[in-house]
């Protein structure tokens, strides 16, 4: 197909998934015991199970207290992704964040994407079911491609404690009407980034955790300097900032360390550990874990 402004450029991944989700939830709102008024009515009784404070559960690891305070872990259950492909289709998701949580993980993520990363509500339910009775449990990470107040309905009626919200994917207006909502449900997103008008984005609507992702969304590459490049756009604020995507080693960590970031967020490295605890202890250093 082809316009006056030349011939239309393929879609992108972001915009393929984007798409797609929009026709699931398009298929979930539509059907008998999932409409939005039956998820409204769900959260009116009361049924969505307490909350843990996404943003305390970030500002507290093993080493918090210590002399040498070190970053937080968002730990990731991520069975598949578009750039890899299969990476742990089999993991059993409540095992794995049982891990991560004595590990000393703050928060687990979990993708609930089905087509791509093989992810699912069931899944997220299960994590937090496993993790509900651990004291100081970490905080449960809807990993989403977020459009709408609906899919966060349904993240907090299966248990979890925030929501991603990715700017690349909203319009300002969308971005700000769906932190509001998050927040009126009691979750204080992570917000997404990429780049410096994005950090602007959130900024403008007040996030308290922006996430940047060395992962363009767009093409794949994992560039491991896009969180380096925002940190002084924030270093003054009340934000907690995480690094997001491609980090495999100590020394990206201790890197991100030094520059004052507050938290990285691990799916691949972490699902493909041999041993997960003896991983983790390498790649955060945190003391008595
Ligand atoms: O991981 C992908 O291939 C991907 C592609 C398109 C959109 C999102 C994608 N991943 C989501 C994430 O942000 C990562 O799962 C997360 O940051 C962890 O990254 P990693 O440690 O590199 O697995």
């Amino acid at each position: 197909m082809s316009n006056a402004q030349g011939p239309a450029k393929p879609p992108t991944i972001l915009q393929k998934i984007y798409a797609q989700r929009q026709r699931d939830v398009e298929v979930a709102i539509a059907t008998p015991g999932t409409r939005p008024e039956e998820l409204d009515a769900y959260l009116e009784m009361g049924l969505a199970p307490a909350l843990t404070s996404f943003v305390a559960r970030l500002m507290d690891n093993p080493s918090t207290g210590t002399i040498s305070p070190s970053l937080s872990l968002m730990a990731e259950i991520k069975r598949a992704s578009p750039s890899k492909g299969d990476i742990a289709p089999f993991v059993n998701p409540a095992r794995q964040a049982l891990l991560y949580a004595q590990s000393g993980a703050s928060v687990i993520s979990v993708l609930t994407e089905p087509t791509w990363f093989k992810g699912s509500l069931v899944d997220m339910h299960l994590v937090r079911r496993a993790i509900d009775a651990l004291p100081n449990r970490p905080a449960v990470l809807r990993k989403e491609f977020i459009f709408s107040e609906y899919q966060i309905a349904e993240a907090r009626l299966w248990g979890a404690d925030t929501v991603l919200l990715i700017v690349a994917m909203l319009t300002q207006e969308q971005l700000a009407r769906l932190y509001a909502y998050s927040l009126r449900l009691g979750m204080e997103p992570l917000v997404e980034v990429n780049n410096a008008a994005e950090m602007q984005r959130a900024l403008e609507i007040g996030a308290k955790v922006v996430g940047v992702n060395n992962r363009n969304l767009h093409d794949f590459s994992v560039d491991m300097g896009t969180t380096s490049g925002l940190v002084d756009m924030v270093r003054e604020r009340d934000v907690i900032l995480c690094a997001l995507s491609g980090i495999q080693s100590s020394a990206d960590v201790q890197s991100y360390k030094a520059q004052g970031v507050n938290a990285v967020l691990v799916g691949e490295s972490l699902m493909r550990a041999a041993d997960t605890k003896q991983f983790i202890k390498e790649l955060l250093a945190w003391p008595n874990v």
